[in-house]
């Protein structure tokens, strides 16, 4: 895979993420600090690392700073990204399988190493679900990026549920 790659900080763990995905086989783009003259202020690299997604630029991304907050809410702002900020292996899995996520955001601060090879193992294995329910709600995520705000989400009493009419 081709595999956008944006860190706000030049830390060991970012720049071991490059050799392990290259060490992996896949092709690596590289955005901030990771990159000599690159804008490297979080919000700005990690923008252009999501672009790359759904311009068709790359297959996935991964956008990193040191909470890895900065990086994913950047990422998500861009339309056809769902960024997932992951801290471990089981979050990385059900990104892939419930979120359909195309971009891995990650802290540089809690990742170690050993860490950051058990995500990348999850992320890349795992495979976004086929269920109806899942598929679903991953198209009403897309649809948020543009739709109009829904009667689910005002609160409307539907037949899925009672959101919005508690206390
Ligand atoms: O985690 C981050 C953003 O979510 C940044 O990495 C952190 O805020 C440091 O950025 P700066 O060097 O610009 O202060």
């Amino acid at each position: 895979m081709r595999i956008s790659v944006s860190s706000d900080m030049d830390e060991p763990v970012a720049r071991a993420l490059l050799a392990e995905l290259r060490e992996r086989g896949h092709e690596v783009l590289a955005y901030g600090a990771l990159r000599p003259e690159d804008d490297a202020r979080w919000a700005v690299c990690s923008e252009a690392a999501a672009r790359d997604v759904p311009a068709g630029r790359a297959d996935r991304a991964v956008v990193c700073c040191w909470t890895g907050t900065g990086a994913s809410i950047a990422a998500n702002k861009v339309t056809g990204v769902r960024a997932a900020l992951c801290t471990d292996a089981y979050t990385a899995r059900g990104a892939r399988v419930w979120n359909d996520a195309n971009v891995l955001a990650l802290s540089l601060r809690l990742t170690s190493e050993p860490l950051l090879k058990e995500i990348l193992d999850a992320w890349f294995d795992a495979e976004p679900s086929t269920d109806p329910d899942d598929r679903e709600n991953v198209s009403h995520v897309t649809g948020l990026e543009t739709g109009p705000e829904t009667d689910f989400a005002r609160g409307d009493r539907g037949e899925r549920g009672e959101r919005g009419t508690g206390p």
